[in-house]
């Protein structure tokens, strides 16, 4: 079955029940090391990992790991060129969950993103990234413990699905001339626009499937979170791109109040709900003057269109969700993507879950990692319906490769969110009171310790795994 790799001799695999892990007591994972810092990340990571899961556990679970190779190491392996052989993929196909460090990906040519591969491979179609604050970490931020958001991000499609031609490629100039020819002109909509004949061109699909599966596992979500952190938020371009972005932010509306009908409330919705609430006699026109601020300036059937949507709110849901039964409902809105950046950085407390594609979610889960403590505090997790593969939110930092000094917490922090999805909740606790503990006491990485005020001696990455660890008891 494997061309060069022997799994472990004991342990099970994972299996999957409804999108659901099956994990039993001593599964095997297999890891990727990682390119770059990955070299020094990883042996930290699994340390602590095992360190959580013996003290957790006592012997009676504990995880077998299987080394499996991608990036400039599967290259050492498998032959130049070989960067993610197939001994890797059957590997993480047969068992279900794996853990990497970050995969280099040369800018501008040679190959693709082996990351974003393997997301595409296993149709891990969620790419979750939680950005909250553990207490003492240094921040550029006043209050950076007001923000606690977690970034869902599409994760197959959009512009990073990489369907590019490059300037002057034969099929891309004859596309664009269909396009200039054909395809434009025949769309009254673009009026005269052409594309330059010396484009870059790339596509942005954006399915209503891709689409709403991502806004349904960020509902879920939101479900499982306390009361006052159950919000979706759809972030999209759609003032711009309107068939694209625009659509992501409707199909997640759509999906919202048909799927989750019971579960949810838009935040229009909740404010015809209010106004009635807070005058039972208000007229439809009233109510449609209150939630448009823009009204007096419509055309007579915008008004009208607006006044529809008062009417078929209430009659679908002032039952069920009226008479503020609506405030105990996940909060479902929408926000522009520029606009949320400086909202995440004014007003974070007002967000929790963040509903993106791919390409808007990538800049947003380093900005908001940017606010509770930088790339070394970014976990995250790319989710699919029959596999799971962790991985932090930051890539190979080369210029810090081999030197002991780079953060590992996020990595770290992407097992503790393995853990948690597998259910082993205690393990999670340890790693989490552990980083928590040295961080609080001025025990970081240089990252950390420059911006710390005073300021403190840096561990070595292998030294801030030793923290963590020491703190478990
Ligand atoms: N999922 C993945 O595997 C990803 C891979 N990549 C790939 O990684 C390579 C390098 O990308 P690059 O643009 O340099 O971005 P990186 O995220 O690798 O690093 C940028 C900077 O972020 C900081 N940083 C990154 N990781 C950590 C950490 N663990 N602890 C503390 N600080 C950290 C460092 O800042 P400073 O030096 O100021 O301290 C570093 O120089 C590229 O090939 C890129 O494509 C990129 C993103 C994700
Ligand atoms: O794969 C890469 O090179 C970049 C991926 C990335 O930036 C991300 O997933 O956040
Ligand atoms: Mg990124």
């Amino acid at each position: 079955m494997y061309e060069k790799l022997t799994p472990p001799k004991t342990g099970e695999k994972v299996t999957f029940k409804n999108g659901e892990p099956v994990v039993p007591d001593n599964p095997i994972i297999p890891f990727i090391r990682g390119d770059g810092t990955g070299i020094d990340i990883w042996p930290a990571t699994q340390k602590v990992l095992d360190a959580a899961v013996q003290t957790a556990y006592k012997g009676k679970r504990q995880i077998s790991w299987f080394k499996v190779y991608a990036g400039d190491e599967a290259c050492d392996l498998y032959g130049t060129y070989q960067y993610l052989p197939q001994d890797t993929l059957t590997a993480i196909k047969e068992y279900g969950l794996a853990i990497k460090g970050p995969l280099t990906t040369p800018v501008g040519g040679g190959i693709r993103s082996l990351n974003v591969a393997l997301r595409q491979i296993f149709d891990l179609y969620a790419c979750v990234r939680p950005c909250r604050y553990y207490a003492g970490t240094p921040s550029p931020h006043k209050n950076p413990e007001k923000l606690d958001v977690i970034v869902y991000r599409e994760n197959t499609e959009d512009i990073y699905l990489g369907i590019e031609w490059k300037q002057g490629d034969e099929i891309g100039t004859r596309l664009i001339k269909l396009l200039n020819e054909e395809l434009i002109p025949a769309t009254p909509e673009h009026g005269k626009k052409q594309i330059p004949l010396d484009s870059g061109i790339g596509i942005k699909p954006i399915s209503k499937t891709g689409s709403q599966r991502l806004v349904r596992r960020a509902i879920k979500h939101a479900l499982t979170l306390p009361k006052q952190k159950q919000m979706v938020t759809l972030v999209h371009k759609g003032n711009i791109m309107k068939y694209t972005e625009g659509a992501f932010r409707d199909w997640g509306y759509e999906l919202a109040t048909s799927e989750f009908r019971n579960e949810c409330v838009t935040e229009r919705e909740s404010w015809i709900l209010e106004n009635k609430e807070k005058n039972p006699n208000i007229t439809l026109e009233e109510n449609a003057h209150m939630i448009d601020p823009g009204y007096d300036a419509l055309t007579p059937e915008k008004k009208a269109q607006i006044v529809k949507e008062v009417e078929t709110v209430l009659n679908a849901i002032w039952d069920t969700h009226g008479a503020g039964k609506w405030k105990d409902k996940i909060m479902v809105n929408d926000r522009i993507a520029d606009s949320i950046f400086q909202q995440i950085q004014t007003r974070p407390d007002e967000y929790s879950i963040l509903a993106t594609m791919n390409l808007n979610g990538d800049y947003l889960s380093d900005a908001a990692a940017a606010i509770v403590g930088g790339l070394g505090m970014g976990p995250g997790a790319n989710i699919g319906d029959a596999c799971a593969v962790f991985e932090a939110t930051h890539g190979t930092a080369p210029k810090h490769a081999g030197l002991d000094r780079i953060n590992p917490g996020s990595v770290i922090l992407s097992g503790v969110m393995m853990l948690e999805y597998m259910g082993w909740q205690e393990a999670a606790d340890l790693i989490k009171k552990g980083l928590g503990g040295a961080i609080a006491s001025g025990q970081v990485t240089y990252d950390l310790a420059r911006l710390m005020e005073p300021a403190v001696e840096p561990l070595k990455c292998s030294e801030f795994a030793d923290a963590i660890i020491k703190r478990f008891n």
